[in-house]
């Protein structure tokens, strides 16, 4: 779909966008430019998990879900935050349609390979481009929550954000992603200053994380931008969404944010 494009929205950012990034949003599907939007959540699930008294843990940026934490996951991402985006969308004046990746069997999941430590996490096996493109078809964006099923149909997982927007903007064929979050790109301390990388390779890619440069949630960001990168998708651009036009500037000027290329 070389009119689509994969905009990943981080839980970290998305209280802060700006009207101006739903009306950047709107302008570029007028444009023809049609974002398909995967979302995360992941403070707004950790705030209500707190309220709930349900404990919750990371490991090595996955959070720990059980049956219990899967229902909140699945609260506030297909409820509470997947309703505000499109809220936002509509408000700018255009159309939006959210789903889960449980609907339509939109994300198809099987545990990831560290389940035993994790849970009820998914990996993705499978993306209902179809049904991506049906929705596209009729002049909406889709905005999708994370949330994947298994083949039967029986078992929810917990996946992602990140990884889920890399499987859906492969499975698609886009060729651009843009990851929207609360830093301007990958940072590098330079000469005792933190400075955005224009561009990164997957080599040094996997020196940062081995120094210790890359940490915590760019971790996922980055091995799915590499992983996606792999097939029909050029590049990925990570971007600061409190920066005005910053979509527009990702997608026709190239001058923003950090770009992850072959
Ligand atoms: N090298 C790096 N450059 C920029 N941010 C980094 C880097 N390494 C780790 N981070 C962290 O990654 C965070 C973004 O990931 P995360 O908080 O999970 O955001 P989101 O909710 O948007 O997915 C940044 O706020 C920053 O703390
Ligand atoms: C398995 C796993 O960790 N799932 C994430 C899903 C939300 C997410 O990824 O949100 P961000 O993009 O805001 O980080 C979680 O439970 O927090």
């Amino acid at each position: 779909m070389s009119n689509c494009f994969v905009m990943k929205c981080g839980g970290s950012t998305l209280a802060a966008l700006p009207e101006l990034f739903f009306e950047d949003l709107k302008q570029l599907q007028a444009e023809g430019i049609i974002p398909v939007i995967v979302h995360g959540g992941g403070p707004a699930i950790s705030g209500t998990l707190e309220k709930l008294g349900i404990e919750t843990e990371f490991v090595n940026g996955l959070r720990k879900t059980n049956e219990a934490v899967l229902d909140v996951v699945e609260m506030v991402l297909a409820g509470q935050i997947n309703k505000e985006i499109v809220r936002k969308i509509q408000l700018s004046g255009a159309k939006a349609l959210g789903l889960s990746g449980v609907d339509g069997h939109l994300i198809q999941a099987q545990p990831v390979a560290n389940a035993q430590e994790v849970g009820l996490v998914g990996d993705v096996t499978h993306v209902n481009a179809e049904l991506i493109r049906g929705i596209v078809a009729m002049g909406y964006m889709p905005v999708i929550a994370p949330v994947g099923i298994d083949a039967d149909g029986g078992q929810r997982y917990n996946i992602n954000a990140d990884t889920a927007a890399g499987a859906v903007a492969s499975h698609l064929g886009v060729e651009r992603m843009i990851v929207v979050t609360d830093v301007p790109g990958i940072l590098k301390t330079v000469n005792g200053e933190k400075q955005v990388l224009p561009s990164v390779t997957v080599h040094e890619i996997d020196e940062m994380i081995a120094s210790g440069e890359i940490y915590g949630g760019m971790i996922p960001k980055v091995k799915a931008a590499v992983q996606c990168i792999q097939g029909a998708v050029r590049e990925v651009v990570i971007v600061n969404g409190s920066e005005p036009g910053v979509l527009s500037k990702a997608l026709k000027e190239g001058t923003i944010g950090t770009r992850i290329v072959k």
